[in-house]
């Protein structure tokens, strides 16, 4: 995936940015997440009065995809901040869908809170000797 591709799949974390279900934090994420066959799921966060039921963008568009039969991914975007962007990066329990789900070499997770500051990171820098299927 070149620079450009990465930058138009953040513009779609963005997009989706715009669904956040958000009135308690106020905190707004989107998420496009990229198949090896070229399809972008996106999602965005959906919190709930009960707090712990909130699900990340991220996990969204991995359970999205995962829904419709999709399990080779090569990349997720990722756009989150209140008002303004900020650098968001997925916490740790969507790092642990991730590893699920994606080689960690080369999986990766594009951040950043302008097209122009993107961080691209692999799994394993995010998640480095996470625990799974085979452990
Ligand atoms: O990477 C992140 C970090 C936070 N959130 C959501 C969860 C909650 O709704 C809000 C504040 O934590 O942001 C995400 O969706 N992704
Ligand atoms: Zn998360």
């Amino acid at each position: 995936m070149e620079e450009l591709d990465e930058k138009k799949l953040w513009e779609l974390a963005v997009a989706a940015r715009e669904y956040s279900y958000s009135p308690y934090s106020g905190f707004k994420v989107g998420a496009a997440l990229l198949s090896r066959g070229g399809k972008v799921f996106r999602g965005c966060n959906i919190e709930n009065a009960a707090y712990s039921p909130t699900n990340c963008a991220e996990r969204s568009a991995f359970f999205s995809a995962i829904s419709q039969g999709e399990r080779d991914f090569e990349a997720i975007a990722i756009a989150g901040g209140k008002d303004e962007l900020i650098s968001c990066y997925p916490c740790g329990v969507c790092r642990q869908v991730m590893a699920e789900f994606c080689d960690p070499c080369t999986f990766r997770i594009i951040c950043g809170k302008s097209r122009e500051s993107l961080e691209v990171m692999t799994l394993d820098e995010l998640l480095p000797k996470g625990f799974k299927m085979q452990d």
